[in-house]
């Protein structure tokens, strides 16, 4: 098909055919191997199931020739090869280009259909596709299965512990520099929303130092705040700062319907008056001034809630005691924050928190402690792939549950340092039944990457998710990869096979964040290719996860595909 620099290829197809297509392929126009960046070309939706091709200024000369579909995994529940062949053949008779070439394209995509050759156009090309636009071909997770891991990963400072520190820096009117801040795209949002209200966010050595001195609003941003859940925890410290808040109601992971009442009667017994309209928080002191010290009973130990009340707590006039708050690691690690810019806060770590208010807190150096539901997430993909490796810095404590649950199974973990965790496991592995619980329980955050794992044990596991009702919705995608699962409310039972249930390679859906990593983990131990779509969920919340685990000897690339939303039209 030939091209001119101005006009535009035209073609349309069923979309809702090719669900598990993996991606497509622009050729050059003389030779196969140069292929096109994704970004020379526009690629925008015209009406229902509809593509335009449209080449980009400066790009002329590569027209597009072909378009290569790739057909899904042989076995793949969605959809079977011979459905995509037919498909795929229609679809590229519906391209409007002369007959002849017509027939030398169909017979060259039939080829590579039949031969399910990897045509995937790979990750160097796409890194300037993002942010994508609708009508772009969106970033999926390939996913080889069947490799074994071996090696040191690097655990990174921990997702939630910086979130609440970058909040509590607010609290303080010194200068704070920060360690182990990772780089995600929720710690991207998080600055938003500081820098929003008048924080200055620079990086700096190998941290970052947050000015929180001058606050020019007491209303961050809304885009931001809404993207992401701890963005909320702000209230805390601007009613502290400030004695005046406006905060959207926050985003976040969709895994429950997570109100904030507890964070608004918590304010409500510090001296706030609280108001909710059109989707935000309105906070005042009701004196006009500060907050003020008071008792706070929690019915439930929320993470949030508590966070939120502390950093309130701390700047308010008085004493406050927070009672069945939240044992959380990234909650001690909030309070030790706090206290080292001055604040006093008693009890971290217990289920009481007994908080004197200091009106004004300083400066100080702090380093984030090491995600343990990274370090989790690692050891959990070492047994579902029977490898093993080591990973480092992590607090061995932070993961008691997580070791004794997969010891259980027949993992073996040692404590290689005080910070470092090794683990080894064996071809056949146990099932067990967990129950997620606030810490030091079972953390919900892994609960979804164990679902995985468990469906490689032999026998029956019993895995009950307690914390939020709506979390289990990763059953659904690990079921197309053949993973037996049968399920009743929160409750998933999971059948393994006597020899290790055999995972199926096939085109799944991170829902969310945890949902996500656990995708991953089920294509890391599945037989032939798992292509995992919303990965934006999953960067919200890993630091590099993919080549962390290419490191580690896995085969997973960023790879375009086409959203799987446009069916919905
Ligand atoms: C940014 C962050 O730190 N996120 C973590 C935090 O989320 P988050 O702080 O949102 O979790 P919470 O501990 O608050 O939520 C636990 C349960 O309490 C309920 N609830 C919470 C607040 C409230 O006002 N009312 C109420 O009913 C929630 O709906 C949920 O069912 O802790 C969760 C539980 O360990 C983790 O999964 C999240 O990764
Ligand atoms: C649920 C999570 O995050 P968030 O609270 O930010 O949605 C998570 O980290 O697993």
């Amino acid at each position: 098909m030939k091209q001119g620099s101005s006009g535009s290829v035209g073609f349309s197809f069923e979309r809702k055919n090719f669900r598990s297509i993996a991606s497509i392929r622009v050729l050059g126009e003389h030779s196969s191997t140069n292929v096109c960046k994704s970004d020379s070309f526009n690629w925008v939706l015209k009406g229902r199931n509809r593509f335009c091709l449209t080449p980009i200024c400066g790009v002329e000369n590569r027209v597009a020739l072909e378009v290569v579909l790739e057909a899904p995994p042989p076995n793949s529940p969605l959809h079977s090869p011979e459905a995509a062949a037919l498909e795929s053949a229609s679809y590229l008779e519906s391209l409007s280009s002369p007959r002849a070439e017509l027939g030398n394209r169909s017979s060259k995509a039939t080829q590579t259909l039949t031969s399910l050759k990897k045509t995937i156009l790979h990750s160097s090309a796409l890194t300037d596709m993002s942010p994508f636009r609708p009508g772009h071909l969106v970033e999926c997770f390939e996913v080889e299965g069947r490799r074994r891991l071996s090696g040191e990963v690097n655990i990174s400072g921990a997702k939630n512990s910086a979130l609440a520190v970058l909040a509590g820096a607010i609290c303080s009117e010194g200068q704070v520099y920060l360690e182990m801040i990772p780089d995600l795209h929720d710690v991207r949002r998080m600055f938003q929303v500081l820098q929003s209200v008048g924080v200055k966010v620079q990086r700096a050595s190998s941290g970052f130092m947050i000015d929180a001195k001058d606050l020019t609003s007491v209303e961050p941003c809304s885009e931001a705040v809404r993207k992401l859940r701890a963005s909320f925890f702000v209230i805390g410290a601007l009613l502290g700062r400030k004695g005046e808040a406006v905060v959207p109601l926050p985003g976040g992971c969709n895994i429950g319907a997570r109100p904030i009442d507890l964070h608004v009667r918590g304010l409500e017994a510090l001296g706030a008056d609280i108001e909710i309209r059109q989707g935000k928080v309105f906070g005042r002191a009701l004196n006009g001034r500060n907050l003020t010290g008071g008792s706070f009973f929690l019915d439930y130990p929320s993470v949030g809630a508590t966070e939120t009340l502390m950093m309130a707590a701390a700047l308010a006039d008085g004493h406050t005691t927070l009672s069945n708050v939240a044992q959380e690691p990234e909650v001690v690690d909030l309070a030790n924050f706090l206290n080292s810019c001055g604040a006093c806060i008693q009890g971290a770590g217990t289920n009481t928190l007994s908080i004197s208010g200091i009106r004004k807190l300083h400066g100080t150096e702090y380093c984030v402690i090491p995600d343990r539901i990274e370090a989790g997430t690692f050891l959990i993909a070492a047994a579902i792939t029977r490898s093993s490796i080591s990973m480092n810095p992590v607090i061995p404590k932070h993961l008691a549950s997580v070791i004794e649950k997969l010891r259980t199974i027949g993992c073996q973990i040692q404590v290689t340092r005080s910070d470092s965790l090794r683990i080894n496991c064996a071809e056949m592995l146990r099932s067990c039944n967990v129950k997620t619980l606030p810490y030091p329980g079972f953390p919900t955050d892994l609960q979804p990457q164990l679902m995985s794992l468990l469906t490689t044990c032999s026998g029956q596991s019993v895995l009950e998710e307690t914390v939020f009702e709506g979390r289990m919705r990763q059953a659904e995608e690990l079921q197309k990869l053949g993973a037996q699962i049968k399920m009743s409310r929160n409750i998933a039972i999971i059948n393994g096979k006597e020899t290790g249930s055999l995972l199926y390679g096939a085109p799944v859906l991170a829902t969310d964040l945890r949902a996500g990593a656990a995708l991953v983990l089920a294509g890391l131990s599945a037989e032939g290719t798992t292509y995992i779509e919303g990965i934006s969920h999953i960067d919200r919340g890993y630091e590099k996860l993919d080549l962390k685990l290419r490191l580690l000897g896995a085969s997973i690339q960023r790879a375009p595909c086409l959203p799987a939303e446009l069916t919905l039209e």
